[in-house]
Parts: structure tokens; sequence; C-alpha cells
């Protein structure tokens, strides 16, 4: 399978905690590779919001199992223009409150909703037919473990906690610090398919790095994988 400029397709996987610029950087990345973007901390997101706008119990993983299968969520992977809906409604922004964000650690430790979402991810990532960049908490580990790719991104909490905050428009950097770590440990702790680093992945410290910098690097990291599969398709073409 090629891309249209002719490189063979990457499957990238970029995983790592809140913060650690995994959306950022997939978006550029993608962007400027001519791959495809899936932003699953979106789609956990949209499932969230849907269990809160039909009024299920957050706090009770059976009643979130039993409706797991009913929303039904889009995800568009342009880089330049992600998109997100569930039942048809466009959900990007009522995604991000902070109402959602403080729930989507308990729905996504669901064992029915990651099985949903996670068959949702491999389709798209099947589909992607020039390659994709997905990124997550479980890509390398769990839904792709056969990437071509696999990057696991880090930074300090102060770090991180300052970029969130900037983000926020000055919200106070402490209490970010302290919910962003909160989410991490919910997320790391979860028996199904937790936050982890593969095995195989490549760890990025971002924490003394600008956002360009990162992404030279993992442009240049996917590259040198794609130069290594034309070698591979080159000898096998020849045999
Ligand atoms: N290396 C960096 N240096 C400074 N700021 C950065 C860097 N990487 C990302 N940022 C900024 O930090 C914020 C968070 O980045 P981003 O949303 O990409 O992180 P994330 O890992 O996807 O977070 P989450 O998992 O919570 O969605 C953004 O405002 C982004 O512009
Ligand atoms: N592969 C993934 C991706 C995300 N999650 C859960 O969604 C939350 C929101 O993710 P963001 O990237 O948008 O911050 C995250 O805290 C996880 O609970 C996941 O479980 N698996």
């Amino acid at each position: 399978m090629e891309t249209v400029a002719g490189s063979p397709a990457v499957i990238v996987a970029i995983d790592g905690p809140s913060g650690t610029g995994k959306s950022s950087t997939s978006k550029a990345v993608a962007a400027q590779l001519g791959l495809r973007y899936l932003d699953t901390g979106a789609q956990y997101r949209a499932i969230t919001w849907w269990m809160v706008h039909h009024g299920v119990d957050i706090t009770d993983p059976a009643a979130i199992a039993a409706v797991a299968g009913q929303p039904e969520i889009v995800s568009g992977t342009d880089p330049a223009a992600p998109t997100i809906s569930v039942d048809g409604t466009d959900v990007a922004g009522p995604i991000r409150t902070q109402e959602v964000t403080a729930k989507v650690s308990a729905v996504s430790a669901v064992p029915e909703v990651r099985t949903r979402i996670t068959e949702l991810q491999r389709t798209i990532a099947r589909a992607a037919e020039g390659g994709i960049v997905v990124e997550g908490r479980d890509i390398g580990t769990t839904v792709l473990p056969d990437a071509d790719l696999k990057i696991f991104l880090t930074a300090s909490p102060e770090a991180r906690a300052a970029r969130r905050s900037g983000e926020l428009n000055g919200a106070d950097v402490k209490a970010t610090q302290e919910a962003l770590v909160k989410r991490d440990a919910a997320d790391s702790s979860r028996k199904t398919s937790p936050l982890a680093k593969a095995g195989d992945a490549v760890e990025v410290d971002t924490t003394d790095l600008t956002l360009q910098q990162v992404i030279e690097c993992v442009v240049t990291l996917v590259e040198e994988r794609r130069e290594g599969k034309t070698l591979v398709e080159g000898k096998r073409a020849a045999r």
C-alpha cells in the first residue's frame, strides 16, 4: 500500500499522559506527511458526553456497560480539521467541558466501553490507506500493537500544568496540575488497557523541547521508518 506521494503507508501510534503534546504533535506530523489523524481521547470524551447527556450514572460501571453500544460515534480524520460527532450531533465543543474532563476516566475504564471504542479505532486505522497517526493512551499496547512506529511522549507534571493553564487563560497552575495528575493516576491504574508505554515504543521527554522540536523529532522518526519499509519492500520486489 502506498501514499499519494509514493511513500509506503505507515501507522504511527502516539501515547502518553495528559498535556504531553500528543494532539498538537500528532496533528502537525500527520499534516506534514500527508497522513490521516485520529484523536482517540475525543472518542472517549464523546461517549462520556453521551452518558452525561442521557443521565447515565457515571459511578455505576454496570449502567455504563449496559448502554455502551448505543451511541454512534463518528470521527473525521483530516488533520487540518478533525471532527467528532455523536448520533449526528457535532460535539467538538461540549466534550472539552470540565464536567466531561472530570468524568471521562471513569467511563473509559469500563471494559465494554473500551471494546466498543477499540473496534471503532481499528476500523478507522484499517481504512486509512495512506497511513495514519493515532494518539491516545493504549494505542501502542492494545489498539495497534503492530504499528510501524510507536512513540511515548512524557513531560514533567509542572510543564504539563503550565501548558494547560496557559490554554485555560491562566487558570490556577496548582489546581490544573492536581487535576491532570489525578486523571493520569486513574488512567494508569485501571485494569483494562491502562495508560502504558509499549515495550517497543520510543520515549520522547518533551519537558524542555518546544512543540516545533517535538514535531521535527517525530517527523524524522517516521521518515526513517518509511525508508526502512521502502528498503524491505524493494528487496521483496527484487526477489
Ligand atoms: N513541547 C511543547 N512545549 C510547549 N507547549 C506545548 C508543547 N507541546 C504541546 N504544547 C501545548 O500544550 C498544550 C497541551 O498539548 P496537547 O493538547 O497536544 O497535549 P495532549 O497530550 O494531547 O493532552 P491531552 O491528553 O490532555 O489531550 C497545548 O496548548 C499545546 O499547544
Ligand atoms: N486511547 C485512549 C485515549 C483516551 N482515553 C481516555 O480519555 C481521556 C481523555 O483523553 P484526552 O487525550 O482527550 O485528554 C483520558 O483521560 C482517558 O481516560 C483512554 O482511556 N484511552
